[in-house]
């Protein structure tokens, strides 16, 4: 058995990495066309931060982990092939702004109905809409080559920053086949690599819809707690009540469990939105106006906790952040992770700096340059200071946002930081990492998400 993936991203790296740490006899080759990305990963500064990754990657690499540009030679290769390329939202054409935009899949599965000399098991591990299957048996088909290619789906359900955790011991794996004596046979292929390390009974199969299905299901239902305990927030805080507290209390029921509701400045990443999105028109592709409304729901309230957020910084700062300094900590959409993709850091800071705000914006992981890019500031741009310590960005500011729950941030020296802060100094935590009554003793005016402010 030999394994191919294609697309050598968040996921590709990362998944094939585990299965070739896990399978030493099982030579796995990740394929990209991104020429720099291939060579970050053969490097010793891995294209992708996840903690613990670098071991996996050392231990397996040159041993039975291989990283190229070969896509061709790779495909030919290979028994099977994983895709694990990009599934954006489409920017363009019929679904703008909704649909997955699935031409790198398509791409991919031309190329393997092209190249292909022997039968492959061809794997969907990018998230795909309910019946992207069927598209992808029919390209391979017209390849009009007598050979068998079973398509079967195998979503992944890594969060970034616990990536390698979360593949070293997932909650579950989940195989979706064809109903049919080959498709269990290639089922049971991709079954017998992951029992490896997964317990069977982990190990989930069923038809190939559902499984694609599970993965926006998935999604959704965890997005959707993080906007219900948001819009409980906004709540709390002209209520007096502490969502917190709240969080607590409801998650002590059993039936709704403690995870997963951390009120926050809204949720990011790169497929929260792009999956509910592609739910929402998935939705109303099928004629189900109401249940794609529904879901619809949950990105609006995000973007409304991002934007009121924003909208309490600017009100507390006596309606005013013109020409003040506004000290950015955390950039990434998530504490362990250099990506930025959605992160809410992104709306807030465009927010702020559409109100004229200067601001100097620290995160310990994040390039400069991505940030730059993400604002998109032009060269020279003096209103954005991207700093390489947090009391640089802090020092003669006139408040503090909290956008990424790092651990490094509850450490910081918070009297030092009153100390060097214009009077009065407000900090605004995006993400109720600190003890606001301690930094009210100190001096601050400290508010939080889904807590009054000073009272
Ligand atoms: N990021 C996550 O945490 C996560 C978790 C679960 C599932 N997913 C899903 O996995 C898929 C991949 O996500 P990602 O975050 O790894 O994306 P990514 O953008 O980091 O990586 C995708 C890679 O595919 C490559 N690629 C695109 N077309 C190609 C082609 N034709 N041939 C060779 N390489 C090609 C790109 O160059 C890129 O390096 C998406 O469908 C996503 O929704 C992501
Ligand atoms: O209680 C919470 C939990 C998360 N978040 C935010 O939600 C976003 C997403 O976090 P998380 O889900 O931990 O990271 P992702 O890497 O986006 O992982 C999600 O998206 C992946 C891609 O599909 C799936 O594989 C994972 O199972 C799913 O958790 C981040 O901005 C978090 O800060 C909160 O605000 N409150």
């Amino acid at each position: 058995m030999k394994i191919c993936c294609i697309g050598a991203g968040y996921v590709g790296g990362p998944t094939m990495a585990m299965i070739a740490k896990q399978c030493p006899d099982i030579p796995v080759t990740v394929v990209d066309i991104n020429q720099a990305r291939i060579d970050a990963w053969n490097s010793d500064k891995l294209p992708v931060f996840e903690p613990g990754l670098d071991e996996v990657v050392k231990e397996a690499r040159g041993r039975n982990l291989f990283f190229s540009t070969e896509v061709d030679e790779a495909i030919r290769e290979a028994d099977m092939i994983f895709m694990s390329v990009n599934t954006p939202t489409k920017t363009y054409g019929v679904g703008a702004g909704r649909a997955a935009d699935l031409k790198y899949v398509e791409l991919c599965a031309r190329r393997i109905a092209e190249v292909a000399e022997s039968d492959k098991i061809v794997v969907e591990k990018s998230t795909l809409p309910v019946r992207t299957a069927e598209s992808i048996r029919r390209i391979l088909a017209g390849s009009g080559k007598n050979l068998n290619f079973q398509v079967i789906s195998n979503p992944e359900f890594l969060a970034e920053g616990t990536a390698v955790e979360d593949l070293t011991a997932p909650d579950r794996v989940l195989i979706g086949g064809e109903e049919s004596a080959e498709g269990d046979k290639a089922v049971q292929a991709l079954v017998d690599v992951y029992a490896h390390w997964v317990p069977r009974e982990r190990i989930l199969t069923t038809n190939v819809w559902s499984s694609e299905l599970s993965k926006l299901t998935a999604n959704a239902f965890l997005a959707q707690r993080i906007s219900s305990i948001n819009a409980i927030s906004a709540l709390c805080e002209v209520t007096g009540a502490n969502v917190d507290e709240v969080a607590h209390a409801i998650g002590r029921d059993s039936r709704i469990g403690p995870k997963f509701l951390r009120s926050s400045v809204g949720f990011g990443g790169s497929c929260f939105q792009k999956d509910i999105l592609n739910l929402v028109y998935l939705c109303e592709h099928f004629g189900l106006p109401e249940v794609a409304k529904y879901w619809e729901q949950v990105v609006a309230m995000n973007e409304h906790q991002k934007r009121r957020f924003v909208d309490r910084m600017v009100s507390t700062l006596f309606n005013t952040v013109s020409g003040k300094k506004i000290a950015i900590l955390g950039f990434a959409f998530k504490k362990d992770t250099n990506d930025t993709r959605e992160s809410p850091a992104i709306s807030v800071c465009r927010d702020l700096l559409e109100e004229q705000a200067n601001l100097a914006v620290y995160d310990p992981k994040v390039e400069p340059a991505t940030i730059r890019h993400d604002l998109a500031l032009a060269e020279g741009d003096e209103r954005v200071d991207i700093c390489t310590d947090p009391y640089v960005a802090i020092r003669g500011a006139h408040a503090v946002a909290i956008l990424t729950e790092w651990d490094s941030f509850k450490a910081l020296d918070w009297e030092r930081i009153y100390r060097e802060m214009l009077k009065p100094a407000f900090v605004f935590d995006g993400r109720n990492i600190l003890n606001l009554s301690d930094l009210r003793k100190i001096g601050f005016e400290a508010y939080g998400i889904g807590k009054g402010g000073e009272r």
